[in-house]
């Protein structure tokens, strides 16, 4: 082994550092990728299968390792069919992502290490909920979600790019029914507008009242399928409803909402956990009253 050196019993050389530092990367944007999406759950179930398969391997337990690795050989096929969209933009992605450019894993590294620190993007808050209350007087219909982690780059990458700083006079100009930028949701990651006219997965929910049309079910579907929050004002009515988890809030006043995405932004306290669980538990008593008309009309 070329210039090599050991740790205990292992022998490593600068080939295993530059593998495994390869490895990384490829893992990192990976998860980078698929954040905040239901596939990482997937991708990390497969991951840790992967990891068994090699420890009974290295155990020599033969019939285990038989097993898992029939598995393992079906499963890589089930992976490329199951991730057949990631795996397109993930190889689209190392196509535009130069070391050099902004995206690149430093640059995320820093970013990662600045959010956690900074809660700068309350700063938001402000112009945002102007803007919201704006809308919602003068009956504008409007989709926008937030992103806590991640800039959500397969639905960003659906819309037009922004990168623009928050502010309500933008929000204003993007939402205007005259703007070719109206149509869809924004995204808001990290203080910035990521992009502007994002088509979200649509909710398949049947137990969406009808008078929720697609605007609604896009940004319950959204939060069924990313852990972001997302909040809609209703052309029709000028009122105000918040998408999280797959469930919904309708009708609230701009302090609630304004309240929900600071609970959402800094929702390591406590306060906002303890209001997500009673949101919760008000979805499950809807849906159990729901249900039980239903079986009460079929009898
Ligand atoms: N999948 C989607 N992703 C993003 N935006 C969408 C999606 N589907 C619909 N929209 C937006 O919603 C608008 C249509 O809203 P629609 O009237 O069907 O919704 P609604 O829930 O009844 O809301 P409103 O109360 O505002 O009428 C579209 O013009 C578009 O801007």
């Amino acid at each position: 082994m070329i210039l090599g050196f050991h740790i205990g019993f292992l022998e490593v050389g600068w080939v295993d550092l530059i593998d495994i530092f390869f490895v990384t990367i490829l893992l990192y944007q990976v998860y980078k990728l698929m954040r905040g999406s239901v596939a990482i759950k997937i991708f990390l179930g497969f991951l840790l299968l992967y990891l068994i398969y090699l420890v009974v391997q290295a155990a020599n337990m033969e019939l285990v390792s038989l097993i898992l690795g029939q598995f393992m050989g079906v499963g890589v096929i089930a992976v490329i069919i199951l991730f057949q969209q990631e795996i397109r933009k993930f190889l689209l992605l190392i196509g535009r992502t130069t070391i050099f450019e902004e995206g690149n894993l430093f640059n995320n590294f820093k970013q990662l290490w600045r959010e956690k620190f900074d809660e700068s993007h309350l700063t938001i808050l402000t112009p945002l909920i102007d803007a919201i209350k704006t809308m919602s007087g003068a009956n504008t219909g409007a989709l926008i979600v937030f992103s806590k982690d991640s800039e959500l780059k397969f639905f960003a990458d659906s819309g037009d790019r922004m990168e623009a700083i928050v502010s309500k006079r933008l929000i204003l100009a993007i939402f205007n029914k005259l703007s070719p930028l109206h149509d869809g949701a924004i995204i808001i990651n990290n203080n910035k507008i990521v992009a502007a006219r994002c088509i979200l997965p649509v909710s398949e929910r049947d137990d969406i009242p009808a008078m929720f049309g697609l605007r609604h079910r896009a940004a319950i579907g959204m939060s069924e399928n990313t852990d972001s929050l997302v909040v809609i004002v209703s052309e029709e009515t000028g009122q105000l409803t918040i998408a999280r988890n797959g469930g919904y809030e309708h009708n609230l006043s701009t302090k609630e909402v304004k309240s929900r995405i600071y609970d959402y932004l800094m929702s390591d306290n406590k306060k906002a956990k303890r209001r997500n669980e009673e949101a919760k538990k008000k979805l499950i008593k809807e849906a159990e009253a729901t249900s039980k008309i239903s079986s009460t009309t079929d009898a």
